[in-house]
């Protein structure tokens, strides 16, 4: 059995980026830029009013109150094409250029006008109230990098830089395929052996959040023949993904099967709990992730190797594993060979200090315990008995992409 670390390098090692492809701005959130994102224009093209007021040489104001006269308007979008000189302001409003001689703004709540002319009640200093050309960003300066998730704040900057489309990756196609004669779709009339297949589900929403495009090929039954059918579908994908079939029993044969069709396996069986059949390996340009049939199993084998696997596809930087710490709400035992997930709540204690609560019973069936947890408290293999309030490591769960 190789450690999950390794087991994660191979996996990485195998895969690189996909290629690019133009999305329209609309359809970026989310998608992964492919290359720098830089400024076509600079903003603000040129200097401009922050308020509604008067633009005015702050050398007049100096001594308050000061009588201007007004010599003109510049509403937002129209400059005034005249000079400001000494003794005179015009009308401004916010967003509209500086006009020429101007080197400040007055908000009209600090002036008193009669039409002709302007009193300014209040001094303002050079540049008050304006916002300088270029503050925000420079044409040719870089905006967003490559290989950055897209939030909306992205998408409006990479919108004010005008671009209307953007470079990205191709989202990752995850064929998924599930194994299991006992397994039946939610809402399939059930015999009294079978069981409602959760696992295809929980991977297609773990694909989605991860900014993948999960493609469902179905259950395959227990035979060689089934199986076969169905992993055709996978030939397009850039991954494919099982459940099931994975362990010692005479009806596990997904790397039996993938075998007899040319499959390339890297590896299989990894120290790890849950986990432990992990497989991986490489059916013609296809690369396999094989994961256990226990449904807490597959979802936190998703976790540790689908998602790094689709952040490498996608071309995001290696997940600097998110990893933190919390210290023990009860005591956990000695730990053997495996590195253990352990499913845990999370809360602040007294002292404002994280607490990680693992679940008293941390079988791999129970998705209850799994739907609830908010990490996964990490044993490394051999890590002796740890008691309340020893620090421990946990990989947080949660957090999707469809962020502001
Ligand atoms: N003799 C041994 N038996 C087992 C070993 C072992 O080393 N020696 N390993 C155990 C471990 S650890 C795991 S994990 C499981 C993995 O088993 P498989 O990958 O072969 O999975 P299945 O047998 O097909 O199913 C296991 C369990 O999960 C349920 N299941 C399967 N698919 C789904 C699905 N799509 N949705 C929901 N639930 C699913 C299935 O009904 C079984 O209850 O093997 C141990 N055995
Ligand atoms: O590794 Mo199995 O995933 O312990 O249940």
């Amino acid at each position: 059995m190789i450690s999950v670390a390794e087991a994660r390098s191979r996996v990485l090692a195998a895969l690189s980026p996909l290629p690019a492809e133009l999305v329209g701005l609309t359809e970026a959130l989310g998608r992964v830029t492919a290359e720098d994102v830089t400024a076509r224009l600079t903003q603000p093209p040129v200097s401009m009013s922050a308020m509604d007021g008067y633009a005015v040489r702050c050398a007049d104001v100096a001594q308050v109150p000061a009588k201007l006269r007004r010599i003109g308007e510049a509403p937002a979008g129209n400059a005034f094409k005249g000079h400001v000189g000494p003794g005179e302001a015009v009308r401004i409003f916010t967003g509209a250029p500086m006009p020429d001689g101007a080197d400040a703004v007055v908000m009209q709540e600090d002036t008193e006008s009669d039409g002709a002319t302007v009193t300014v009640l209040r001094t303002v200093g050079r540049h008050r109230h304006v916002r300088l050309a270029g503050i925000d960003f420079r044409r040719g300066e870089v905006g967003i990098p490559a290989g950055r998730m897209l939030t909306a704040r992205d998408v409006g900057l990479a919108a004010a830089m005008n671009w209307p489309w953007l470079r990205v990756r191709r989202r990752p196609r995850v064929a998924i395929l599930a194994t299991g004669d006992e397994i039946v779709l939610p809402g399939e009339p059930l015999g009294p052996d079978q069981i409602v297949s959760s696992n295809a589900f929980a991977l297609a929403g773990l694909i989605t959040a991860c900014g993948g495009v999960p493609v469902n090929l179905g259950v395959a039954l227990d035979t060689p023949e089934s199986l076969a059918r169905l992993v055709t579908g996978a030939e397009r994908a850039d991954i494919l993904v099982t459940s099931g079939g994975a362990s010692a029993g005479e009806y596990d044969l997904v790397r039996g099967v993938l075998g007899d069709r040319g499959m390339d396996l890297d590896f299989y069986k990894i120290a790890m709990r849950p986990g432990k059949p992990l497989m991986f390996g490489r059916l013609g340009d296809v690369p396999v992730l094989g994961l256990p049939g226990n449904p807490v199993s597959s979802q936190v084998c998703a976790v540790l190797f689908l998602r790094p696997a689709l952040r490498r596809l996608l071309g995001l930087p290696a997940e600097e594993e998110t990893r933190r710490t919390a210290v023990l709400g009860r005591p956990v035992k000695q730990n053997d060979q495996r590195e253990d997930y352990l499913r845990a709540s999370l809360s602040i204690g007294p002292d404002g200090e994280l607490v990680a609560n693992p679940f008293e019973s941390q079988d791999s069936s129970l998705l209850t315990v799994l739907a609830r947890a908010d990490c996964l408290v990490v044993r490394p293999p051999f890590a002796p008995a740890a008691s309340a309030g020893d620090t421990v490591e946990f990989l947080p769960l949660g957090g999707g992409v469809l962020s502001l």
